[in-house]
């Protein structure tokens, strides 16, 4: 199936003065799972919660599964997305079984055999308050009432901040057997840049309001690149964006997106063997794209 589940058109969002959205355009297909990085404050949460219609966009489309969603979404939308945000919405005064089994209600096709293992696997007492749990064990509960009823599209954000590593591990291990048939789309949000290597096969980077590299992992190394090249009259960038630029004695470096083997001959010419290609990880590009 090739239909575009998310699709998102110069989306626009300010809270009072702050522009914190800033001109996002992007499409996920069918089957994709993304990871979104970015600084504290970069807007991660505002784009999953104005993308799901929880905070109204100041301007700009947001379509689901093909249909114009930017204000609310509609029941038969709703049915079809899992999210976890970033403070969890459970009833404190209810059990982890009593209130996952408030969640199913809404559901037809709950799927408790899958809940009451990894109920089991996670280590959740299922008949303790909500309140008495600890922080991690809350965003497990939270974890599963998003994943319960099989949600086409799931949308998590920073789902594992509260998760010791044990359980960090166990919950990547069920998004991947969750995502691995291609058949589920997964945006998730997260500062452990090694998460995304490992289950994301494409990448956001967001900075002051705007994606500034989105690229499948496989094609990231190669279009995120460190140049060195003497100083002098440049090449035509095209749509090169520069990320970070610096000054190291009579050498520039430049940390490019956008990099291509059109761009490698036209610099090659220019430069010779005088330019310095640096393929960079996945942690150093994010860093790079913060200075
Ligand atoms: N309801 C709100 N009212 C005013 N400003 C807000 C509101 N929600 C978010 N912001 C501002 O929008 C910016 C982006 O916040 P957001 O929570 O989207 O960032 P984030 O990338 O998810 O950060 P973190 O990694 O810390 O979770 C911040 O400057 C924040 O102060």
């Amino acid at each position: 199936m090739n239909e575009t589940v998310i699709d998102i058109r110069q989306l626009n969002k300010a809270f009072d003065k702050q522009t914190v959205l800033n001109g996002i355009d992007v499409q996920v297909k069918h089957g994709e799972v993304i990871g979104l990085l970015g600084l504290n404050g970069a807007g991660k949460t505002t784009l999953m919660e104005t993308m799901l219609g929880f905070s109204p966009a100041s301007s700009g489309q947001v379509r689901l599964f093909g249909r114009d969603e930017a204000v609310q979404l509609s029941e038969p939308v709703k049915k079809r997305i899992g999210f976890v945000p970033q403070t969890d919405e459970l009833m404190d005064t209810m059990s982890v079984a009593g209130y996952l089994k408030l969640i199913s209600s809404f559901y037809p096709n709950w799927d408790q055999a899958m809940i009451d293992r990894l109920l089991d696997e996670w280590v959740l007492p299922g008949d303790k308050k909500i309140s008495k749990l600890s922080i991690g064990q809350r965003q497990k509960v939270s974890i599963l009432s998003a994943i319960g009823h099989h949600p086409e599209l799931l949308v998590l954000d920073e789902p594992v901040a509260s998760l010791d590593p044990k359980a960090r591990r166990q919950f990547l291990q069920t998004l991947i057997d969750i995502a691995g048939g291609g058949e589920k789309t997964v945006l998730f949000s997260t500062h452990i840049v090694s998460d995304v290597e490992r289950i994301a096969d494409r990448v956001w980077l967001i900075k002051d309001g705007k994606i500034l590299v989105d690229a499948a992992m496989d094609e990231i190394k190669d279009t995120t690149v460190r140049l060195h090249f003497p100083n002098g009259e440049l090449p035509e960038l095209g749509e090169l964006h520069v990320l970070h630029q610096r000054q190291a004695g009579s050498q520039k470096v430049w940390s490019v997106t956008g990099w291509n083997p059109m761009h490698e001959q036209r610099w090659r010419q220019r430069f010779g063997d005088a330019l310095n290609i640096e393929r960079l990880s996945l942690e150093d590009i994010f860093l790079e794209l913060h200075g």
